[in-house]
């Protein structure tokens, strides 16, 4: 994965940089939804959208939380600038610092000669969306934080502050909370981000699912090219009666699947429907740990074992990461 994105990267540099490539593609109009709960949904977007000011926009996955970043952006002031976005999950974490700050030529090797602009500065004028923050490693919340601070970033590497003025939108189907009191999210950070916030309501509280797959129904059969077929009672009934984990995103395709075969049915992930379906193997408190453990690994090997500044890394207290050590049994 790691050369597969560092190959990427290099292509990616290879294209001179085009403001207009960033861009919301998607607005208001775009989120189909219908009933109490989507208007106030779609208020939330709007309140949003009126200030300059951190929104968390959580959710669970394929609901729309990345539709709503967009729509949010569009509606803004901001609307001209450039929307920016980053997956905190999808980047190695060894390269997600310079992906964000950007770094001067030769700061490491592989580097290309005339450096890079990181995301804070192509997103200058406009909004960046950090999505899945609460995958971003804990060393670089403290660096986020006093990007927050400051409204400055220092490129790897280098040694003069840039000024950078933008908008910060993060979206989370990880409940941050407990990311904080596993010592795995910042707690400042936190507050810092969560100004404002956006719930995207999941599908299976959603009453008007026969609308919205109507409505999905067209505009997929009209990318495949195919006539809209109607919904019957029982395919109305069979999306009342399902729950959904996968949201819209799993609906899409249900959708997608009943063009094609002319038979809606549903997802083969709902693990009740599919009893073969294995079971997560790790629990997400052993995912969090792991994920902890290999977090102090890579500040110790920083700052070669001095805890300390390994604490100070993680922006953590010394004694936080002494009793993190003794529960993995390293003290
Ligand atoms: N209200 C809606 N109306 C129309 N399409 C929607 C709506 N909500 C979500 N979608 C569609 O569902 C799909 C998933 O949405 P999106 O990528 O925004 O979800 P997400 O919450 O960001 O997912 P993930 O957490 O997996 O990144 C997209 O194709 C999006 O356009």
């Amino acid at each position: 994965m790691k050369k597969t994105y560092s190959r990427i990267s290099k292509a990616e540099l290879a294209i001179p940089h085009n403001p207009r490539s960033w861009q919301s593609k998607f607005s208001l109009n775009d989120i189909i939804g219908t009933g109490e709960l989507m208007d106030s949904y779609r208020d939330a977007i709007k309140v949003a959208a009126a200030y300059e000011l951190p929104v968390m926009i959580c959710g669970e996955t394929g609901a729309g939380k990345e539709l709503a970043a967009h729509a949010l952006h569009a509606l803004s002031d901001r609307c001209a600038g450039p929307f920016v976005w980053v997956n905190c999950a999808s980047i190695p974490s060894e390269l997600i610092e310079a992906e964000l700050f950007g770094y001067e030529g030769g700061a490491f090797t592989g580097a290309r000669s005339q450096g890079k602009p990181g995301k804070f500065e192509l997103a200058t004028g406009g909004m960046l969306f950090l999505d899945e923050i609460g995958d971003m490693p804990l060393a670089l919340q403290g660096s986020l934080l006093r990007v927050l601070q400051m409204n400055e970033i220092v490129r790897v590497g280098g040694t003069n502050p840039v000024s950078i003025d933008l908008c910060i939108v993060c979206a989370t189907n990880k409940p941050l909370l407990d990311l904080v009191r596993a010592g795995r999210f910042r707690e400042d950070l936190y507050h810092r981000l969560n100004v404002l916030s956006i719930n995207v309501p999941p599908l299976r509280e959603r009453e008007d699912i026969p609308y919205l797959a109507e409505r999905l129904l067209a505009r997929i059969a009209g990318r495949l090219g195919k006539p809209t077929p109607n919904l019957t009672a029982q395919d109305r009934k069979l999306l009342l009666g399902y729950a959904w984990p996968g949201n819209v995103r799993e609906l899409e395709n249900g959708l997608t699947r009943m063009l094609i075969t002319g038979k809606l049915s549903i997802s083969v992930t709902e693990p009740s429907s599919n009893p073969a379906q294995p079971a997560p193997t790790t629990s997400l408190k052993q995912r969090i740990q792991s994920q902890t453990d290999a977090e102090i690994r890579t500040a110790l090997k920083q700052t070669q074992g001095n805890k300390s500044r390994a604490a100070e890394l993680l922006g953590i207290s010394r004694a936080h990461l002494y009793r993190l050590l003794k529960e993995q049994g390293a003290e």
